[in-house]
């Protein structure tokens, strides 16, 4: 109850152990610290923080308008609400290297296991977006060796990002990302690739982590955990599904009460009052004080 009773440290640790182990582990995007516990509650690997969900929480475009601050805080929110390692899209780290670097020292104190700083020009955008750009190969470097270096935990996982594909092509995104994993990135993250293809020539040309990002309505196909199992992926982000979701049936439950004039008929499709309560651990909360009570007796 209340918070996580894994410290942090030890999630980053099992974070690395389950990368190790070679199997592909999925990371839905958690939209608030209730979802994560729904996530975790499911049986998933980890719980992924998108910059996307959270600009789109507080009704803002992906576009580089949210702070570190207000990054570091909803993504602490999120990680101390479950026991699951949490990763959060740190965007282009919020400012200059050194500001990179603070950005991952309040990303650790957060309780997160690890982040992702992309390659994109400030102010950055959606990376399913036509008309983005990315750094030149220095500042891209820089922005990774200044995560690495600001870290205080080793097992704190760096992924770098690239968006080199739709700006540079193919060649030259595996080129960035080889440069990546020599500043010191964990993992690579190639954004918007086009198709299984890509993802077998990102795996031929790397040794590291590789995590594909699953997500709708953008430039790649939605592939299988068996396909990106084979493909050779270790992570798999599902960043905006469970917002999607909700919205869509926030919209039609809207519509609903507007046409019938009662919510009556959508009760089969909301989370029961049980349900709820025992996602938040009700009962635990009521037990909390039981034994200072019996104790008087
Ligand atoms: C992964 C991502 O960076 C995110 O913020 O969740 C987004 C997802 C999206 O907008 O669909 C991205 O791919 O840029
Ligand atoms: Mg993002």
């Amino acid at each position: 109850m209340l918070y996580a009773t894994t410290p942090a440290a030890d999630k980053r640790r099992i974070f690395r152990d389950a990368l190790a182990s070679g199997r592909l582990l999925r990371l839905p995007g958690a939209f608030n610290p209730l979802s994560a516990r729904l996530i975790e509650s499911k049986g998933f690997d980890g719980v992924y923080v998108s910059g996307a969900v959270l600009s789109a929480d507080l009704g803002l475009p992906d576009i580089g308008l949210t702070t570190a601050t207000e990054v570091t805080a909803r993504a602490g929110q999120i990680a101390r609400m479950t026991n699951l390692p949490a990763l959060v899209d740190a965007d282009t780290g919020f400012g200059e290297p050194m500001n990179v670097a603070r950005t991952v020292q309040g990303l650790e104190d957060a309780g997160l296991a690890g982040c992702h700083i992309e390659d994109q020009v400030n102010p950055k955008r959606c990376g399913h977006l036509d008309g983005k750009d990315v750094v030149d190969d220095e500042t891209a470097l820089r922005r990774i060796r200044a995560a690495v270096d600001g870290r205080r935990d080793p097992d704190f996982l760096v992924v770098a990002r690239t968006d080199a594909r739709a700006v540079m092509g193919l060649d030259a995104a595996i080129d960035r990302a080889r440069a990546l994993v020599d500043a010191g990135a964990d993992a690579v993250f190639p954004e918007a690739l086009a198709g299984p293809e890509e993802f077998a020539a990102f795996r031929a040309a790397l040794d590291v982590p590789l995590l594909a990002n699953m997500t709708e309505f953008g430039k790649g196909r939605l592939l299988t955990a068996q396909q990106l199992t084979d493909l050779g992926m270790n992570i798999v982000i599902y960043p905006v599904t469970l917002l999607r979701l909700a919205m869509g049936a926030a919209s039609a439950g809207l519509d609903e009460i507007l046409e019938s004039g009662t919510q009556e008929g959508l009760l089969d499709r909301m989370q029961t009052r049980a349900q709820l309560y025992d996602l938040l651990d009700y009962a635990a909360y009521g037990h909390f004080d039981e034994g200072v009570f019996n104790f008087r007796l």
